[in-house]
């Protein structure tokens, strides 16, 4: 089996890969912060090799209560949560508009098999939706926005509705797996614990390897 996973940024890649070591299945790639750089940098790589599986893997928000930091998510669904318009009654999803999808559902066989197996390792796992936002968010008016509008909503990060989509019009399946570095709300950089979050991401990366080869 070929996995593509995809990181955001060089430090994530490196926790992933020091998870793998040196797994010849699987090849990390940069996408860039943001959906429009992952989808560009993942069609990019799928167009150049064949791959079976492709992981959208980083740090993320985790929404309170739901996801803690140190914890893992994986996507049971991917959502482009801020890709629409604005109205006078409320945000408008794609769906809304008539112009697509802004969510994507993610296979199912894959998740169950991974989160067991994380679970099993004595990692703290949880399922549901990762939402893709351009924007962090940085006020607890717009996280409480976020998770009515998307009940059940366990973490934000910038990438995976753009490494999805890129996979799905390549006729790959994809996974979104994300560990916890902060809590999504009021803007405070120095409780971000991405150290935290970089050794449950190469945990979790160690058990993807078991799991998928
Ligand atoms: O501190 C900042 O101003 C700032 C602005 C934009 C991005 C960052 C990052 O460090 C994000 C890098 C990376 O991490 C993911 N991430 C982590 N936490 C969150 C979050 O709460 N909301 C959205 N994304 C998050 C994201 O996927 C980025 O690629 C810092």
């Amino acid at each position: 089996m070929n996995i593509l996973v995809m990181t955001a940024v060089e430090v994530e890649r490196d926790a992933v890969l020091r998870g793998l070591h040196n797994c010849s299945s699987f090849h990390v790639g940069i996408a860039g912060v943001g959906a429009a750089s992952a989808a560009a940098r993942t069609a990019t790589l799928l167009a150049a090799a064949p791959y079976d599986l492709v992981i959208s893997a980083g740090i993320a928000g985790g929404f309170a209560g739901t996801a803690e930091i140190g914890s893992l998510v994986m996507a049971d669904e991917i959502i482009a949560a801020d890709l629409g318009a604005q109205s006078a009654d409320g945000f408008l999803s794609l769906d809304e508009l008539g112009f697509g999808s802004s969510r994507i559902q993610v296979d199912k066989e894959w998740p169950q098999r991974i989160t067991e197996a994380l679970q099993g390792a004595g990692l703290s796992v949880h399922t549901g939706p990762i939402l893709t936002v351009s924007t962090v968010t940085g006020s607890t008016a717009t996280a409480t926005e976020l998770t009515k509008r998307i009940p059940g909503a366990a973490a934000e990060a910038m990438e995976g509705y753009g490494v999805a989509i890129a996979a799905q019009y390549g006729g790959v399946p994809f996974l979104e797996l994300r560990a916890i570095s902060n809590p999504v709300g009021p803007r405070d950089r120095s409780a971000w614990r991405i150290q935290d979050a970089l050794q449950a991401l190469q945990s979790a990366s160690n058990v993807l390897m078991e799991v998928l080869t």
